[in-house]
């Protein structure tokens, strides 16, 4: 009978590995390919040299299958630290962030969140954190209790805009408690992580980790959250689709630049929110104009008003217009968001916070 992948998946599943457990139960195989008696799968999720001492084992056992002819283990280099280990190692150094998604039926409310709300963007960098944090800010100074989710895998800014660097703890290895700044709950997965850990990850690694985010933090740690907002990573991937898969959002709101490349962008972020039948609140344009400081000649760096043109041709609502601002730029970096602060672009905010909840969205 000729090699099958079950009958190799079973040997793995009954090997212990060192560090305890099997490379099955702690998920650290990925791409099993078994072809004519050559057994070939990666081993990922655990720290480096962990991997490296399980690998001799791995081998021995497969290759003691009649129909074996070879096997290759590969490990990566520089596999990240911090995952996956036993139940007592994840105490020790907190819960493992990534892995393979959890099976789960259909999409669940998150605990202690009444309502959940994603940010996205097309395009990278047109300020879609900014709105986020600000727009976070901005509501609880309006009486909410809000949460703050860095989903933005490939470039977690939160962190640093809301002033926050502190590991989430996890008492008992699972649970993950989240960080509150300027009366926010917050949680990153870069929180959690090396700077150049995330980055390397493939779909599904990204998809547990989501999931994680979501159902493994608890949210209401200071108390049950009106709203949770999700700051999104650009464009319209995994984390988009787990997302919209693994909850019941509320709905998203877009941001976008008024330049041609961004709202295009835009567009396809509102399509794929469109067909995952997640409701579009608003867009929102940022960098819509400039006012110079010292002769307030105003001017439209990025082009004005193509945001809220395509918000009436899609028919979709326009929340507002966000000037291009020195202080916004020199308050994210130093971690207390203008929403935070008062003046004219706190106001901005104000508005649109209270925009949102006028119309009973939070
Ligand atoms: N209205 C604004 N005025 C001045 N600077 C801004 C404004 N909005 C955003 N910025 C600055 O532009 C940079 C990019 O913003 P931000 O990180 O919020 O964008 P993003 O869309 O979330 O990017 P990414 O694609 O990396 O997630 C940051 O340095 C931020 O401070």
């Amino acid at each position: 009978m000729a090699l099958s992948k079950e009958t190799v998946l079973a040997t793995l599943q009954s090997v212990e590995v060192p560090g305890g457990g099997t490379a099955i139960s702690r998920d650290l195989v990925r791409a099993l390919a078994v072809q004519d008696g050559v057994v070939r799968f990666v081993l990922e999720g655990a720290p480096q040299p962990e991997l490296e001492a399980m690998r001799p084992t791995l081998e021995t056992a497969i290759k003691a299958l009649p129909e074996v002819t070879s096997v290759t283990v590969v490990v990566p280099a520089g596999a990240p630290r911090g995952f996956g280990g036993t139940a007592q190692q994840s105490q020790q150094r907190g819960p493992a962030i990534g892995g393979h998604p959890k099976p789960q039926q259909g999409p669940q409310k998150v605990p202690g969140v009444k309502k959940i709300i994603a940010v996205g963007s097309g395009k990278g960098g047109v300020g879609k954190s900014t709105v986020a944090s600000n727009l976070a800010v901005a509501l609880t100074r309006a009486g909410k209790k809000v949460g703050l989710l860095d989903a933005d895998i490939y470039g977690p800014s939160l962190p640093r805009m809301m002033g926050a660097s502190k590991r989430p703890a996890s008492p008992d290895g699972q649970t993950i408690l989240p960080l509150q700044a300027h009366g926010v709950t917050l949680m990153s997965v870069g929180l959690m992580l090396k700077e150049s850990e995330a980055v390397i990850w493939r779909g599904p690694m990204l998809m547990g980790a989501m999931q994680q985010m979501l159902f493994q933090v608890k949210w209401d740690e200071y108390g049950p959250l009106d709203v949770l907002l999700i700051d999104l990573p650009p464009g319209t991937g995994d984390v988009q689709l787990t997302l919209c898969q693994k909850t019941e959002l509320d709905g998203a709101i877009i941001v976008s630049t008024p330049q041609d490349v961004a709202l295009l962008d835009a567009k396809k972020a509102i399509d794929m929110f469109q067909r995952l039948k997640t409701p579009i609140h608003g867009l929102v344009e940022n960098m819509s104009s400039y006012v110079c400081p010292n002769c307030g000649h105003e001017a439209h760096l990025f082009g004005h008003g193509g945001v809220a043109a395509e918000a009436k041709a899609l028919g979709l609502p326009f929340l507002g217009a966000l000037p291009v601002d020195l202080d916004v730029r020199l308050a994210g970096d130093a971690g207390t968001p203008i929403a935070a602060s008062e003046g004219p672009a706190a106001e901005g905010y104000a508005a649109l916070a209270q925009g949102l909840v006028d119309r009973d969205l939070i």
